[in-house]
């Protein structure tokens, strides 16, 4: 198991993580929040790059912190990271499997089925300069699951991806996802509903919600409505989007007051708007 124990981060005097608790079993975690929740700094913390101001970060009870021997069960593929464009693709990856200590005996059998997990085996000997976005991106996964890890962490790893290749992500994540613990941090919320067995939910450094996307959806219960666009809007609505519908214009809406109105169905999505609205 993988615990975050009450961790504090603040840079200068600016706190980004104020007590963040969690807990990672097996399975696949969606690490949902808008822009400056505070999840590329929770990983950063969990892969050890950023030193913590108190709390702690433990594998099956012992603190992740220097010890490269529990480091060594994390592969992470960071929002933006850096290849070698004019080496290989099996270059690159060697590259990695130095990093990684992988033994040269079981290097050559590590690329290979990496490069099948993510289907760019038949790019072995590309250089990445010719590879696209996608395959890129599918590169980068594919270093972060060489040697095995038991924790892989992804930040962002669908941002800028065409919809064939988020599929493809999805997929390769349910292939990968045998005991293991998988991280995904990012802002598409669909991404996560069918992929992720829990969900957390992070805004201004805190952790909000932590749950099923059931559990998510529910939080929306009783408060999502459809409106025509003339009507006054209320203060209380939260405009989640307008659309036409017979040449008239609707808003879907979000209302913790009880309007006289059937309410609809929630959607992750409105259940992750209550949750970060506070609605
Ligand atoms: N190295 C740093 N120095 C100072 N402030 C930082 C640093 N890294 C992050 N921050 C601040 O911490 C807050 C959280 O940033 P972080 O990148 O962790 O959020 P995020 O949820 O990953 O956002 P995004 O989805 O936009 O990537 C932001 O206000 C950011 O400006």
């Amino acid at each position: 198991m993988l615990e975050v124990i009450k961790l504090h981060k603040s840079f200068k005097k600016k706190e980004v993580l104020k007590n963040v608790s969690l807990e990672f079993k097996n399975g696949i975690y969606g690490l949902l929040g808008p822009n400056g929740a505070g999840k590329t700094t929770l990983i950063r913390c969990m892969v050890n790059l950023y030193d913590l101001n108190s709390g702690s970060i433990e594998y099956c009870g012992s603190s992740i912190n220097g010890n490269n021997d529990l480091l060594s069960n994390i592969g992470y593929l960071p929002q933006k990271f850096g290849l070698f464009k004019e080496l290989t693709v099996y270059e690159n990856l060697k590259y990695f499997c130095i990093l990684k200590k992988i033994y040269k005996s079981r290097m050559d059998d590590e690329i290979k089925n990496c490069l099948i997990s993510v289907n760019l085996e038949d790019r072995i000997s590309h250089k990445v300069s010719s590879l696209s976005g996608g395959m890129i991106r599918r590169l980068g996964i594919a270093q972060a699951i060489l040697g095995h890890p038991k924790i892989i962490i992804f930040d962002e790893p669908t941002a800028g991806l065409d919809p064939e290749e988020r599929i493809r992500f999805k997929n390769i994540v349910a292939q990968i996802n045998k005991d293991r613990i998988i991280i995904i941090s990012t802002h598409i919320v669909e991404d996560v509903e069918a992929s992720c067995n829990k969900i957390i939910i992070m805004n201004e450094g805190r952790v909000l919600k932590y749950g099923s996307s059931e559990e998510i959806k529910s939080e929306a219960n009783g408060k999502v409505y459809e409106v025509e666009k003339n009507l006054n809007a209320d203060e209380y609505w939260y405009v989640e989007k307008s659309f036409s519908r017979n040449e008239k214009t609707f808003m879907r809406i979000l209302s913790n007051k009880k309007e006289n109105l059937k309410s609809l169905e929630p959607t992750i999505e409105d259940g992750y708007m209550c949750i970060v609205k506070g609605i």
